[in-house]
């Protein structure tokens, strides 16, 4: 059985805004990214997840259960960090942690305090003064402090600097480690690249792909740009070799899918003064969905 199944669901805002006809399922263990543009429908969607919300049609469950009816069954064992956190701002952070942790009945609060050192939270300032990151960090102790079998985030590192995005990167990774089964909507490209196993990807409220990450990796093109000891060595370089994108002076960069032995031994011909990779982000790979004229 899928932990989180939504089949044909829509919710029609007017105007084209909303969802329509989303189906996508998570299997249990498994990080699922949720990626797209803003105003795709991400939170619209995870909003149906956590019942909140009534779709017009479909139907969406969590461990078989129905979302909006079972919805407080679903979130007694359930880690949610929503994408707009509503906290008491005139509690300090460490109230309002002591206060989350009561409701959710958590005896041991070991893992709280790990969080907060992972992630250099000083909880004990009023929340209303906080910064957004730190708002963030005290959503994601929250979400996770009780270490719940399913994860549902949204845009769980928006305000985190690069040192927290990685933080919460590993954070992730040691929970799927776990068998964590999780969600989580994103921009950030890099870290559904880095923690995910598969992705699913709206676009203007449908789904217009779910891809597996490995195979994502696999027909990602690695870009090099080759420094060659010479204009005329680079000329003759380009003739021999395939995927030449750009020739510039004595530099070549060329993509290319798969194997890069024939590329090695035709370079090994030549006088090379420089190699490097162009890292080729998800955003690339993706940028045909998100583009102007391929969603016909
Ligand atoms: N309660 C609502 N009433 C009317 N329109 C809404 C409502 N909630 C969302 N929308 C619209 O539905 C669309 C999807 O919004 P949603 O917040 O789900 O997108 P998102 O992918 O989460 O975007 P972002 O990345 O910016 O958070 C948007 O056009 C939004 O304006």
């Amino acid at each position: 059985m899928n932990t989180i199944e939504m089949k044909h669901l829509t919710k029609d805002y007017g105007n084209q805004r909303g969802i329509f006809d989303v189906s996508f399922s998570v299997k249990k263990g498994e990080v699922m990214g949720f990626l797209g543009p803003n105003g795709a429908g991400k939170t619209t969607a995870i909003r149906h997840l956590l019942g909140f919300s009534t779709p017009d049609h479909g139907t969406c469950r969590i461990n078989g259960m129905d979302c909006f009816h079972k919805a407080k069954d679903i979130h007694r064992s359930l880690g949610y960090l929503p994408g707009e956190i509503a906290f008491m701002d005139d509690m300090t952070g460490k109230q309002f942690l002591k206060f989350a942790a009561d409701l959710k009945g958590m005896k041991n609060q070991g893992r709280m305090q790990e969080l907060m050192d992972m992630f250099s939270l000083d909880p004990r300032g009023r929340i209303k003064k906080m910064s957004k990151g730190m708002k963030q960090k005290i959503g994601i102790v929250c979400a996770f402090m009780d270490s719940p079998d399913l994860y549902i985030l949204d845009e769980p590192t928006s305000g985190l600097d690069p040192l927290m995005q990685n933080q919460f990167v590993e954070l992730i990774l040691e929970e799927k480690k776990r068998g964590a089964t999780i969600l989580m909507s994103s921009h950030m490209f890099e870290e559904v690249e880095r923690t995910c196993d598969r992705t699913a990807i709206i676009r203007e409220g449908k789904i217009v792909a779910v891809e597996d990450m490995g195979t994502l990796g696999k027909s990602k093109q690695k870009i090099f740009t080759v420094t060659l000891g010479s204009k005329a060595e680079a000329e003759a370089f380009s003739r021999e070799t395939d995927g030449v994108r750009q020739i510039k002076g004595n530099r070549v960069t060329v993509g290319i899918r798969g194997e890069l032995s024939e590329f090695i031994r035709c370079l090994g011909k030549y006088r090379v003064l420089n190699l490097t990779e162009q890292k080729q982000s998800l955003e690339d790979l993706f940028l045909h969905f998100y583009g102007g004229d391929s969603h016909e």
